[in-house]
């Protein structure tokens, strides 16, 4: 369906106990977008994909994320939501301790998969569309930062999501390679998968244009290109 929404916020607040971080936000998200979340160190961007993700619980306003309601989820619910979701984080959160297929096994198995031959297979597929290619039997130390980070975004797809988070992602990555990672991004949107990419980066802005959504004052605002370019020049 054309225009189908995957995300309904009205009159969201969140806040770290008596810290309010944003007040009264409001934004939509249709069926695979691609939008970035832009703002500044601490002006709530991880707070507002926690919120999305139902690690923080929602407090205030209302968020239809799905095909459900967070300030109603149960708890019991939130497995299944964010098993149509994806998340990666800005330091990868790979398990040290286990070579990359058993990294993406343990996610498979804890949502329901049990054929071992489906797991290789399903395994092979999300490696090939990160780019990476007989990496299943190394550790994650053998890998550079930015094969981490396709393992970890490698992860994040293997139970094909409808929506991915990303918290700064490139964060941790020198600037080539952060580069290779978006185009990642933009890639596994183009095959339908909504994207919010959070970033302090403005300059992904400008070499790969989207709709974003401004961080500030309390405020997630969605800005024009001409608003973008503005903000780009400001000190
Ligand atoms: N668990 C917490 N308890 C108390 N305050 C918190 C907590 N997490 C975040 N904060 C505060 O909330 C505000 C927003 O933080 P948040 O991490 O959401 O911002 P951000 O835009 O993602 O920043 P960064 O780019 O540094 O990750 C900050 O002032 C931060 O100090």
């Amino acid at each position: 369906m054309e225009n189908e929404k995957i995300l309904i916020a009205k009159e969201v607040s969140i806040s770290h106990g008596t810290q309010s971080v944003v007040q009264h936000i409001h934004f939509s998200m249709e069926k695979a977008e691609f939008v970035y979340l832009i703002g500044k160190t601490g002006s709530g961007k991880t707070s507002l994909l926690k919120t999305l993700y139902a690690e923080l619980p929602l407090q205030k306003g209302n968020i239809q994320l799905l095909g459900y309601e967070l300030s109603k989820l149960d708890r019991k619910e939130t497995p299944f939501l964010r098993r149509k979701m994806g998340i990666v984080f800005q330091d990868f959160q790979l398990l040290t301790d286990r070579n990359i297929e058993e990294n993406l096994s343990f996610v498979l198995k804890a949502t329901g998969w049990d054929n071992r031959n489906k797991i290789k297979l399903r395994i092979g597929q999300v490696l090939a569309q990160v780019g990476l290619f007989d990496v299943e039997k190394k550790m994650p130390h053998q890998l550079s930062g930015g094969e981490q980070q396709r393992v970890s975004i490698a992860r994040a797809l293997l139970n094909d999501p409808i929506l991915l988070l990303a918290d700064e992602p490139t964060g941790n990555l020198d600037p080539a390679i952060a580069n290779e990672i978006v185009e990642l991004f933009i890639r596994i949107n183009q095959g339908g998968t909504a994207i919010i990419m959070a970033t302090h980066n403005h300059f992904f802005l400008k070499k790969y244009p989207a709709r974003v959504l401004w961080c500030e004052n309390g405020q997630v605002k969605d800005i024009s290109k001409e608003e973008v370019k503005m903000k780009m020049t400001e000190p």
